[in-house]
């Protein structure tokens, strides 16, 4: 439930891991800050309670829940939106159902997820379903554009205390695979709309026999938006599956599909269901029909497969089929060998941001089935961004790994504002009926976009606007002006839509008088640059589109600092807010797994840290609270504790956790602002509370110990229970006692 909505700091309710350590951190929070009259408010953007707010017909007035995401929606576009946003579920299929069935166990009355809609009830519930389906929240939240980097506390911290980096080999067998032609890259086509052009687009499929079907209607495109069609040809990409899937077993490496299923929600779960049905060609061959039957959806994944045919007529011969291909095709690159996950059985298991950046960090090494390291073939089919990850794997073959003691550091500024570029394409994606030609058509009737196109094709349309371009680009100058270091655009002229965007960053350098600090350099020569940089030593500003942001703040993180947990994530909003992101990872459910297995939460919210003392300086600023000042000065001075102390969660149970690090950080806040002297009032409130907090260290620490080692009950795992939470997340009360 949503409480304080006028609060001057809104801390987002989230899911898994960050959600549980929210429910340690959130009370140390609100009091230290309402020591400076700053009220603290949440606002609940997990996929329980996205779910819960979108279908209230059935619940009781107790379980409705607000729209806070639609209400947060709105507060970014305000001057006075300042929201810490922790990272949340872009659910897939399988986890949005799985989410479904958990509520409707705890007497939620909510429809199933309509696999196929029948009913306008069902239909409605699907479009519902859809919009909550996905990256629903990142788009809505991220009115501005991006700025991650590490701060300097981080990054001096992580070459001091290397984190363990795999060995890279010149003989390693991992490669990157990418198309060739036939993806989105070969088909792109881009313009930028005149004064002429701009207004409601209609996207078009007129079929062979003469037929027109208006896939949609009325997509407004102001002056300047630079518009980009493309298309991946449903016979390419399969023949280019089918291909990798022998390349791969010639080759005695694991077979990994990397892909962004969450964010690309309407393309990347097709693409995955290729994947399933090349693997599976054989089954799907002889089975087809069947499979259909049962209600088989391959874009769910292998592991929604072999639950519905488990039940289906035929299934002991469909399974037993399902095997030999199985046994014939090469190994794959495995989630979780020990339970047998594959990376085909679930869309969002295998996220190529995360997923790659581990592969590489450790020396270019998946898992296979039989639970030992392997090399492997990365196949990412769209061949746009491919080059980063294939130059950066070519590249350690030749010079070895990564040192994190010495390695510079690669900042970025990344464009994302109003839906830019590909991450706001799925309501302009839709999978092609049938052979014909799809065109985008302008309101005075000009055709922008044609495509001829085939059965089962995935045309897209993304867009970017005139003003979050110029704002991305001045933020690129702003943070090359404040380094003084290298600064490059990755760009490539060659592309149909990086040569709109280069049309619009020349001109502005050049009036800046700029130029001379930056490149503009395609991916692959950018990331062999950027990797020459930071070998150095030297920082590098990556300036980037909105998939590159995403990229490449996990790549370079994970392999200077071991995790892209640790990263300072702000989002300066277009209209005078500021959105302060914490970390640049996920919600890591692998951490959830390990509390409920053995009470030990292994999630480091150094992101939270850095995100909060952002936030409160900003409040600073903006409401000229000098109290505000003191204390988001005193966060960074905790900050710093934790790293000096090393007070960091551990890994494995019995070692410290996420609550132990947490009871520092208010250890090392108090002491900071007991200490401080431009507040004398704060000074006195926190005198005793530090050393009330330095007093209980043993009691608090063995509270905390003492509770690990056996399975902790949270009451959930979509929808927790408060209260239950609370209890495992606040075990001690010696602390709590000071916190209240
Ligand atoms: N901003 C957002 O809202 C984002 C949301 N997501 C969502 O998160 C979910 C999981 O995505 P996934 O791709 O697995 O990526 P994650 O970033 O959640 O996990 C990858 C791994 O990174 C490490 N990690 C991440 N954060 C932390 C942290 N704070 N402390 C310590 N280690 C950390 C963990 O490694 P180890 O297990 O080795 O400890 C974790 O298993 C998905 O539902 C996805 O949609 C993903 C990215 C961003
Ligand atoms: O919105 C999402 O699904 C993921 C966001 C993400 O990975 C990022 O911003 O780095
Ligand atoms: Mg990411």
């Amino acid at each position: 439930m949503s409480d304080q909505n006028n609060a001057d700091i809104i801390y987002t309710r989230v899911d898994e891991a960050p959600e549980l350590a929210s429910a340690s951190l959130l009370p140390v929070i609100r009091t230290f800050a309402a020591a400076a009259g700053v009220t603290v408010g949440t606002r609940d953007i997990s996929l329980a309670g996205r779910i819960i707010a979108a279908f209230p017909e059935g619940l009781t007035e107790a379980q409705r829940q607000s729209d806070d995401l639609a209400i947060l929606g709105r507060l970014v576009k305000t001057p006075d939106a300042n929201v810490i946003k922790l990272p949340n579920i872009s659910a897939s299929v399988p986890q949005l159902t799985a989410a479904v069935k958990e509520l409707q166990s705890q007497g939620y009355d909510i429809p199933d997820y309509p696999e196929t809609p029948q009913t306008d009830a069902e239909k409605e519930a699907r479009k519902r379903y859809d919009a909550i389906k996905g990256s629903a929240v990142n788009p809505v939240l991220r009115e501005g554009n991006s700025d991650r980097r590490a701060a300097v506390a981080v990054k001096n911290y992580a070459q001091s205390n290397p984190h363990s980096m795999g060995t890279w080999s010149a003989d390693s067998k991992t490669v990157v695979s990418t198309m060739s032609s036939g993806d989105f890259r070969s088909n792109e086509k881009s313009a930028t709309l005149t004064a002429d052009q701009a207004g409601p687009v209609r996207i078009e499929h007129e079929a062979a026999d003469g037929t027109v079907t208006v896939l949609k209607d009325g997509v407004e495109f102001p002056e300047g938006c630079v518009v980009d069609a493309t298309f991946m040809s449903a016979a390419a990409l399969s023949a280019f599956l089918e291909e990798q899937i022998a390349e791969t077993k010639d080759a005695g490496t694991l077979f990994s599909i990397h892909l962004k299923a969450t964010m690309m929600k309407v393309s990347d779960p097709i693409i995955f269901g290729h994947a399933v049905k090349a693997f599976l060609k054989p089954v799907f061959e002889k089975y087809g029909a069947e499979l259909e039957a049962a209600g088989v959806n391959p874009n769910s994944g292998l592991g929604a497969l072999l639950d519905t045919v488990k039940d289906a007529p035929k299934s002991g011969e469909i399974l037993a089929e399902i095997d030999s291909v199985m046994k014939a095709r090469p190994p794959m690159y495995m989630v979780n060998s020990d339970k047998g996950i594959s990376n085909l059985h679930v869309p969002s298991d295998v996220i190529i941001d995360a997923s790659i950046p581990a592969l590489i960090r450790a020396g270019g090494k998946g898992w296979g089935p039989d639970g030992k390291e392997a090399d492997a073939n990365c196949v990412i089919p769209d061949s746009s961004y491919a080059a980063v990850y294939d130059e950066t794997i070519r590249y350690f073959k030749e010079t070895g790994a990564l040192d994190p003691t010495t390695a510079g550091t690669v900042q970025n500024i990344g464009l994302m504002a109003q839906k830019a570029e590909e991450y706001g394409s799925h309501p302009t994606t839709f999978e092609i009926a049938a052979a014909g030609t799809v065109r985008m058509v302008l309101a005075n009737g000009d055709v922008l976009h044609e495509h001829s196109v085939e059965k089962g094709d995935i045309w897209r349309s993304a867009s970017t606007r005139k003003a979050p371009i110029e704002d991305w680009v001045q933020l690129a100058i702003d943070r090359q002006a404040a380094e003084g270091c290298e600064a490059i655009f990755w760009l490539d002229e060659t592309r149909a839509h990086d040569a709109e965007l280069i049309r619009y960053v020349r001109p502005i350098l050049d009036a800046k008088g700029v130029a001379d600090r930056f490149q503009i350099l395609a991916p692959r020569e950018a990331t062999r640059a950027t990797l020459e940089t930071i070998r150095k030593g030297d920082t590098s500003v990556a300036v980037t589109g909105n998939v590159l942001r995403d990229y490449l703040t996990d790549l370079f993180p994970i392999l200077e600092l071991g995790t892209s947990a640790k990263m300072l994530s702000i989002v300066k909003l277009m209209n005078g807010g500021g959105l302060f992101e914490t970390g640049a990872g996920g919600s890591a459910p692998k951490h959830v797994q390990q509390l409920m297995e053995e009470n030990h939460l292994r999630w480091d919210s150094l992101g939270e840290f850095c995100a909060l003392g952002e936030s409160l300086k900003f409040l600073a600023d903006v409401r000229s609270n000098p109290k505000a000042r003191v204390l988001g000065k005193a966060v960074d001075v905790a900050t710093q504790g934790i790293l000096d102390n090393n007070k960091s969660p551990g890994r494995r149970v019995g070692q410290p956790d996420n609550r132990d690090s947490h009871y520092y950080f208010a250890l090392y806040w108090a002491e900071a602002l007991a200490a401080q002297t431009e507040d004398a009032d704060l000074a006195a409130h926190f005198a005793p509370i530090a050393k009330a907090l330095a007093e209980n260290e043993e009691t608090i620490v063995a509270d905390f110990a003492a509770v690990q080692g056996r399975p902790a009950d949270t009451g959930g795992y979509y929808h927790t229970d408060p209260e239950k939470t609370e209890n495992v997340m606040r075990p001690s009360s010696a602390l709590n006692g000071i916190i209240g």
